[in-house]
């Protein structure tokens, strides 16, 4: 079927836009916290010093000759090259940025600092804050409610759980606001999906690790323990990415905080240790879930894996716009139709830090904006639960 509409693909040089304040302000803030975490040698602070200038006042580089996935990088954007950055897709420019940092802090070369993941100090923080002691401690009394109950607090959970995101963090958003709420809410058709006893697969697509990937582990628990999944399939990142995204470091880290806590969250975190260990919780890294690109492009091998779920669910706000397109869409465009592309049922548990949104009926836009302009696109203050079958 051909396409409806068109739409703008966001780029990052409209002065006063949200894209630009992230390429201008963000990137250099975390360039600065990332050095400040890390006893790192000269060679690394030059090298952190020149991405510094090239992100934001030069153009794109390629990688270096050496670089193990430059071709993959080429094949994802060469046309990108020589632009200043501001002017290649945010999402594109977004991505090639964390990449690069990667390379300044020596991430994937050989030598001493190979593998030591840049953002680590700050998911370990996180994990181990007064607020992760007292949700995990919540649990306690969740577990007496009604099933029906615990399962939407969980759900819940998650989807709020995705306001902990670091970048975010790092630019000064919202996180933690008392005026939250939900612009739409797909959960019934979700767990039609999830039917108890249906043996169903479960494709949960990662986003951010401490606490945000806690009430998704809590979640997979409840879903595997009630029968609701038979089988999850937890895709993680293969290297650090967007300051606070889960890597399979960072699910250890979790399982360990939850075996290590007291009461229901140490059952939670012993079933889901024993999940690993029969293969009922699986992680996957796959090297598209780092890629600058929309879901539409994913490989075969990977639309092959969304095709055998009976559900995929995707965390956060860029796999939102990785999944719909990061494009400027009218926001009442179907959510079926920017999803028709992918080749099973999908979900969208998102809370809204970017400018992109489909799925909102009129009503709920024109109330939107007329309360809140256009801040409530950016603001982490709502949030949405989409799917389609
Ligand atoms: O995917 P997440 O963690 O929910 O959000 C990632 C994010 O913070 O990164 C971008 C800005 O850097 C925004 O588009 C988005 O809000």
């Amino acid at each position: 079927m051909p396409e409806a509409v068109e739409a703008p693909v966001i780029l990052s040089n409209a002065p006063g836009s949200f894209p630009r304040s992230v390429l201008a302000e963000r990137h250099p803030a975390l360039i600065k916290k990332v050095r400040d975490a890390f006893p790192y040698g000269p060679r690394q602070h030059r090298a952190l010093d020149a991405l510094l200038t090239q992100a934001t006042q030069g153009v794109i580089e390629p990688l270096g000759p050496d670089a193990h996935d430059r071709q993959l990088w080429e094949a994802w954007g060469s046309e990108y090259v020589g632009l200043s950055w501001f002017d290649a897709p945010f999402l594109w420019a977004e991505s090639y940025f964390y990449r690069q940092l990667l390379t300044a802090v020596g991430y994937f070369e050989a030598g001493p600092w190979q593998g030591i993941d840049p953002f680590r100090p700050f998911k370990q923080a996180e994990l181990h804050t007064e607020e992760a002691d007292e949700e995990l401690a919540a649990l306690d009394g969740l577990t007496l409610r009604p099933l029906g109950e615990q399962r939407q607090a969980l759900l819940l959970g998650s989807l709020w759980g995705n306001r902990a995101d670091l970048g975010f963090a790092v630019g000064g958003g919202a996180a933690g606001a008392a005026d939250s709420r939900l612009v739409a809410d797909d959960s019934a058709l979700l767990w039609s999906l999830l039917p108890e006893g249906g043996a169903a697969t479960l494709c949960l697509v990662a986003d951010n690790a401490g606490r945000e990937l806690l009430p998704d582990l809590i979640l997979v628990d409840h879903l595997l323990r009630h029968r609701r999944a038979e089988r999850v399939v937890l895709h993680v990142k293969p290297y650090p990415y967007y300051v606070s995204d889960a890597m399979t470091a960072d699910v250890i880290d979790c399982l360990r905080r939850l075996t290590g806590a007291r009461g229901a969250a140490a059952e939670v975190g012993e079933r889901l240790w024993s999940a690993m260990g029969t293969g009922q919780l699986t992680v996957r890294g796959h090297t598209f879930s780092c890629a600058p690109l929309p879901y539409a492009d994913m490989p075969d091998d990977l639309r092959q894996e969304f095709a055998e779920a009976d559900v995929t669910v995707m965390k956060g706000d860029l796999n939102y716009r990785r999944l719909v397109g990061d494009q400027l869409w009218p926001a009442t465009t179907p959510f079926e139709e920017r999803t028709a592309y992918f080749p099973g049922p999908v979900a969208a548990l998102r809370t809204l830090k970017s400018d992109v949104i489909v799925g909102l009926d009129e009503r709920t836009e024109a109330a939107l904006v007329a309360e809140h302009g256009q801040g409530w696109r950016t603001s982490g203050t709502h949030a949405l639960i989409q799917a389609r079958r």
